[in-house]
């Protein structure tokens, strides 16, 4: 029979939610002895972290040796130890190694697993980790056509990234990038997709650092090979600008080139065996060269094309990883995004128990200005504000605690198609009626602009481009300015909006 070791904070997962938990718990709590669990050795820390606006955060997300944030922490111990079993009515946690932790709180920051189209099929892969991205960088190397099916954030990059290998892009949507931008704005981008791409990249948004020695990788990639069934995924989500700096190559002189299926899904995925007995035809984009040429796999979509290539890329999103806590415990989870439900101060619906990240699903009454989506400065704010939470539940004052600014306005900075890309608020109209009104200004290849209004009043931004827009638009969307005398002026390009509204 194993001892059990108690710890007044425990809290499982090593990406940026479980680690900006355990270090602001280590920081607002000094004197306890705080436990942070994760299945990878790896752990992610954010660095350089600075607020670009009121709600705009820029910061590098570093992978470390989960030692690191010992020594930096010294309250804080990590073990590299799968969490099996959550045992909510004793409070204890069984792990891999046969350990058990009790617990007085209760963190959840296990993050998500990408959600995979034809799951466990040997030519279709999903991207979600370093390790991940190591057999999507292999299996590139020798490819000269995949098929990328999904519309959100990895497809966009890969689509802009891959060269040297032809790409199907099978999206649902009739536009591209469409979780992030509306029709218009993927109009703009559709010149500067197909384009090669010129010089050097700016990486004016984030990087993300590998501070490994050799030794280090090596026991990594060792361990993580042995921990993985059936190809899951243990590591922790990849950061910002993940591509940058990851060689994307196949075999393939032509260095760019992407064929979109538009308002289609996979409808089934067939190997060469099924096409020829059942004299299956396939089809190749126009001018693309097909002639005599056998693929290891091929993807029906449901417009009846049928295209082979060397693999497929599902980046089809993520699917929260709940399934060894609810198992046993009863917690209120998403119908719809699979996440554990938690309240306006973290918590699940099980005693003592919070979630944060990729893992939770938001079930306050949000801001009409917020959305839940999963990404880094989501992670990185769910897990800090978890932790205030959590060390003013068990000094008995839950209650003064009033949800972070942070909630009050969606924000988000990142880059496509090398361009600087800034969402703010109900970006797209999200959840709003059709009494909506869209203001637009493009410059083609230099910038595109969005505001929505509704009753003069702005909810949201969409900023393409170097626009400078950010901190104006931000404080409109906040103070709810009525915006109605000025609609005509507010995106004259002759007009300096920021002393407009001084
Ligand atoms: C390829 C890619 C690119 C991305 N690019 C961007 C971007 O440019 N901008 C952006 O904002 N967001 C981006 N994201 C999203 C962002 O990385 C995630 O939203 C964020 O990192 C989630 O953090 P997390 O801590 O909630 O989860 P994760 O990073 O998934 O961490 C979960 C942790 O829990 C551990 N764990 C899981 N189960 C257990 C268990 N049973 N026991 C112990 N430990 C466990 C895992 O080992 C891991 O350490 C990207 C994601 C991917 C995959
Ligand atoms: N720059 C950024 O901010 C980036 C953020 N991310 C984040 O990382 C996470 C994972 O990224 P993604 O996998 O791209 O998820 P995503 O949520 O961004 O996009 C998923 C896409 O897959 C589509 N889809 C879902 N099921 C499908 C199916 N069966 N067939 C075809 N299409 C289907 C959806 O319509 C959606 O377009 C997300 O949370 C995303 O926000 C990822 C990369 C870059």
């Amino acid at each position: 029979m194993t001892s059990e070791m108690h710890f007044q904070f425990v809290v499982i997962g090593g990406g940026i939610a479980g680690v900006t938990c355990a270090e602001t718990l280590s920081h607002l709590n000094p004197d306890e002895k705080i436990l942070l669990l994760t299945a990878s050795p790896l752990i992610k820390a954010v660095t350089n972290f600075r607020k670009v606006t009121k709600t705009l955060e820029e910061f590098d997300v570093e992978e470390r040796s989960m030692f690191d944030l010992h020594a930096q922490c010294p309250n804080v111990i990590v073990a590299h130890d799968r969490v099996m079993k959550l045992d909510s009515a004793e409070r204890i946690l069984h792990t891999s190694t046969q350990k058990q932790y009790s617990y007085e709180k209760l963190c959840i920051c296990a993050g998500g697993s990408p959600k995979i189209i034809a799951e466990g099929h040997p030519h279709v892969i999903g991207i979600r980790d370093t390790e991940t991205v190591k057999v999507f960088q292999e299996k590139l190397s020798n490819a000269s056509r995949i098929v990328l099916v999904g519309n959100g954030g990895i497809a966009t990059e890969l689509a802009y990234e891959i060269n040297g290998c032809e790409v199907i892009w099978a999206i649902k949507d009739d536009a591209i990038t469409h979780t992030f931008i509306d029709k218009g704005a993927s109009q703009f981008f559709a010149p500067i997709m197909s384009k090669e791409k010129h010089g050097e990249r700016k990486g004016l948004v984030k990087r993300v650092k590998y501070r490994l020695d050799d030794d280090v990788k090596t026991e990594t990639a060792v361990k993580a090979t042995k921990g993985r069934k059936g190809g899951s995924v243990t590591g922790s989500a990849l950061g910002p600008d993940w591509a940058e700096g990851i060689p994307m190559h196949g075999v393939i002189e032509e260095s760019h080139r992407v064929h979109v299926e538009k308002c289609v899904e996979v409808k089934r995925v067939l190997s060469l065996n099924e096409i020829e007995s059942n004299s299956l035809s396939t089809c190749c984009p126009p001018l693309w060269d097909d002639s005599n040429r056998d693929w290891p796999v091929y993807i029906e979509l449901t417009n009846g094309h049928i295209y082979g290539c060397d693999f497929v890329v599902s980046a089809t999103g993520v699917n929260p990883n709940v399934d060894i806590f609810t198992s046993g415990n009863k917690f209120d989870v998403d119908a719809a995004d699979g996440g554990i439900i938690v309240n306006e101060h973290m918590q699940t619906s099980v005693s003592h128990v919070y979630a944060a990240g990729d893992v939770c699903h938001a079930g306050w009454q949000t801001s009409p200005y917020w959305l839940q989506m999963r990404l880094w400065c989501q992670a990185r704010q769910m897990g800090a504000f978890a932790s205030h939470c959590m060390t003013a539940d068990v000094h008995g004052h839950l209650e003064e605690i009033s949800q972070d600014f942070c909630f009050e306005m969606f924000a988000h900075v990142t880059r496509f198609f090398d361009f600087k890309v800034v969402l703010l608020g109900k970006f797209n109209a999200q959840g709003m009626e059709k009494d909506h009104e869209l203001l637009v200004r493009v410059t083609e290849g230099q910038e595109y602009v969005k505001v929505v209004l509704q009753d003069g009043r702005m909810h949201g931004a969409l900023l393409i481009g170097e626009t400078d827009l950010e901190e104006t638009f931000e404080n409109l969307i906040l103070n709810q300015m009525d915006l109605t005398p000025f609609k005509d002026n507010l995106l004259d390009p002759n007009i300096d909006i920021e002393d407009y509204f001084d």
